[in-house]
C-alpha cells in the first residue's frame, strides 16, 4: 500500500477511536487491516482476522468506514471488508462476554432506529458552505428540517458525485432531531436498504422491517439509483414511501440524477419522487470554492496554509467538494507529518497524481450545461424526446463532446442523455464529426465549446 493510503487509514483509525471510544475501536475495528486498493472501482480492501468480525462489521460500521474513505481519499468510491484468507466460519457462535458487542449507542449522532445508519457529527447546516450552485437546495434542506408543517411532503435531490448530497440529508436529520429529539429520525444508503430488506426476507421479519420504515418521522435514503433493476427491493421501496408519505411523515431522497433519468426504477416510483419537491445541487463556481477551503480550514487549527495555496487548491480541483476537501486534508496532514511548511512547491508535489487527474475531469452535466447556453436552449431539452433540428443537433453536439472530453462509456452516456440508447450516442458522434468537415459553422460552435470546456 502506498504512503497516502497508509496515511489515510491512520487518520481514519484516529477519527474512529476517538468517535467510537477506545472500549468498541478496540474490540472490533483495532483489528482491522488495510489490504489493498482496486483502482479501476476506487475500492479500498479491509480485512479482519474472523468471517463474524467481518460480518459483523461489515453490518455495522460500513457506511461510517466508506464516508471517513470518501472524505479522506477522494479516489475511494466503495470499501470491500473481508475476512483474512484461512479465517474459519464456525457453525455456532457463542458469545461469552456481554461487552465484545458494541454498544451501538455509543455512536455520536445515532438516530433511533437500529436499521439506520449514524449521523455524521460534522454534517451539519452549519458546516454546508452556501452559493448559487447549491442555496435552492439547502433553503429546501432547511424547511424539510424544520418541524412545522411542511410545504412539501418529500424532497429529492440529485447531483454528481461529492456535491454535497450526503452532507445535506445527513444536515436534515441532525435539525430535526435537535427541534424534536424524541422523533424517530431513519437514514440509510439505498444499499442499506436492500441489505436490510435481503436480510428481513431470509429471517422471515420483511413485517418487522417495514414497521420500522414506516414508524420513520422523516426517512432520509441516499444514493437511491443502486435500487435500480433490484424488483422485490423495489416494489417494498414504492410500498414504503408511499405509506410514508400518506401518513404524513417526510422523506428525503437523493440521488446522482433527476428521477426521471432514473432507468431501471420502476416509472411510478419515478414519478412519485417526481412529485415533492425536486432540487439539484451544481459545481460550485470558484468563490464558491475558495469559500468552502476557507470554512473547512476555520476547523483545523493545526493548519498553517496561505492564502496562495488556498486559492490554487480552489482553482485546481473543481469538479467536486470531495476531490477539494481530500486535496485540502492531504496537504494539511503531511504538512504536519513531515514537519514541513506549506506553500505550492509542498501543495504540487503531495497532490502531483490528484492534479494529473483533476485536470482532465470534465462532467456530463458541465457539458451539456455549456451545450445549452452555447445554443440557448434549456437543460431539459438535453434529456427531452423532443426530435426538432434546434434541440436534436446541439443534443448530438454534446454526446460528441461527452465521447471525447469524459471517459464515460457510449452506455453512460446514453443514460445521461435522458436513458437514450447507446446506439443514439455512436449516430450522434459520426453525424457531428461529419458535420464538422461539411458544416464550417458548426465547426466552429465545437471548437468554442472545447475551447472552453478544456480551459
Ligand atoms: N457546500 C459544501 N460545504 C462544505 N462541505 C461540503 C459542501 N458540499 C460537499 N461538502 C463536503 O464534500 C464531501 C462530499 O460530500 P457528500 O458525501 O455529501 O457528497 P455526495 O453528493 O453525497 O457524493 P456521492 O454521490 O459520491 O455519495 C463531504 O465531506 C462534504 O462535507
Amino acid at each position: 500500500m502506498s504512503g497516502p493510503f497508509e496515511a489515510a487509514w491512520e487518520a481514519i483509525r484516529n477519527g474512529l477511536r476517538r468517535d467510537l471510544g477506545a472500549r468498541t475501536f478496540d474490540h472490533w475495528l483495532k483489528p482491522m487491516k488495510l489490504t489493498g486498493f482496486e483502482e479501476e472501482k476506487g475500492m479500498v480492501q479491509l480485512e479482519l482476522p474472523s468471517h463474524f468480525m467481518a460480518d459483523w462489521v461489515r453490518e455495522h460500521y460500513s457506511d461510517r468506514l466508506r464516508y471517513a474513505w470518501r472524505a479522506t481519499v477522494p479516489s475511494v468510491r466503495e470499501i470491500d471488508i473481508a475476512a483474512a484468507a484461512g479465517a474459519s466460519r464456525p457453525a455456532l457462535f457463542i458469545v461469552g462476554e456481554e461487552d465484545v458487542l458494541p454498544p451501538t449507542e455509543q455512536l455520536t449522532g445515532t438516530t433511533s432506529d437500529s436499521i439506520g445508519t449514524p449521523l455524521e457529527n460534522r454534517y451539519v447546516f452549519a458546516n454546508f458552505v452556501t452559493g448559487t450552485a447549491n442555496e435552492v437546495a439547502f433553503n429546501a434542506a432547511r424547511m424539510m428540517a424544520d418541524t412545522g408543517v411542511p410545504m412539501f411532503s418529500s424532497l429529492y435531490i440529485h447531483a454528481g458525485t461529492g456535491l454535497g448530497k450526503t452532507h445535506l440529508l445527513h444536515a436534515i436529520g441532525h435539525e430535526f432531531l435537535r427541534q424534536k429529539p424524541r422523533s424517530n429520525v431513519l437514514y440509510m444508503s439505498a444499499e442499506k436498504f436492500m441489505y436490510e430488506f435481503v436480510s428481513a426476507m431470509r429471517e422471515r421479519d420483511t413485517i418487522g422491517f417495514k414497521q420500522k420504515l414506516r414508524s420513520a418521522d422523516l426517512l432520509l435514503v441516499d444514493d437511491v439509483q443502486f435500487i435500480a433493476g433490484k424488483e422485490a427491493t423495489q416494489e417494498e421501496f414504492f410500498h414504503t414511501i408511499n405509506e410514508i408519505i400518506a401518513a404524513g411523515h417526510r422523506l428525503v431522497i437523493s440521488a446522482d440524477r433527476p428521477p426521471h433519468e432514473l432507468g431501471a426504477v420502476d416509472k411510478r416510483i419515478a414519478s412519485r419522487l417526481a412529485g415533492g419537491l425536486v432540487t439539484d445541487l451544481r459545481q460550485a463556481d470558484l468563490d464558491h470554492r475558495r469559500r468552502i477551503v476557507s470554512h473547512k480550514l476555520a476547523q483545523m487549527p493545526q493548519a498553517n496554509m496561505p492564502q496562495d495555496v488556498a486559492d490554487f487548491l480552489a482553482q485546481r480541483f473543481s469538479a467536486s467538494i470531495r476531490e477539494l476537501e481530500g486535496a485540502l486534508t492531504r496537504v494539511v496532514a503531511y504538512s504536519l507529518l513531515s514537519k514541513r511548511p506549506i506553500d505550492i512547491a509542498f501543495a504540487q508535489e503531495t497532490l502531483a497524481d490528484l492534479l494529473r487527474h483533476s485536470q482532465r475531469r470534465i462532467t456530463i452535466d458541465e457539458i451539456q450545461r455549456s451545450v445549452c447556453e452555447h445554443y440557448g436552449i434549456r437543460h431539459a431539452e438535453m434529456t427531452s424526446a423532443r426530435r426538432a433540428r434546434e434541440v436534436a443537433r446541439p443534443r448530438q453536439v454534446a454526446m460528441y463532446l461527452a465521447k471525447r472530453l469524459t471517459p464515460r462509456s457510449l452506455p453512460e452516456i446514453g443514460r445521461r442523455f435522458g436513458g437514450r440508447d447507446h446506439t443514439t450516442v455512436i449516430h450522434a458522434i459520426k453525424r457531428i464529426k461529419e458535420l464538422r468537415v461539411a458544416d464550417s459553422e458548426l465547426d466552429s460552435d465545437v471548437r468554442s465549446l472545447l475551447r472552453k470546456l478544456e480551459s
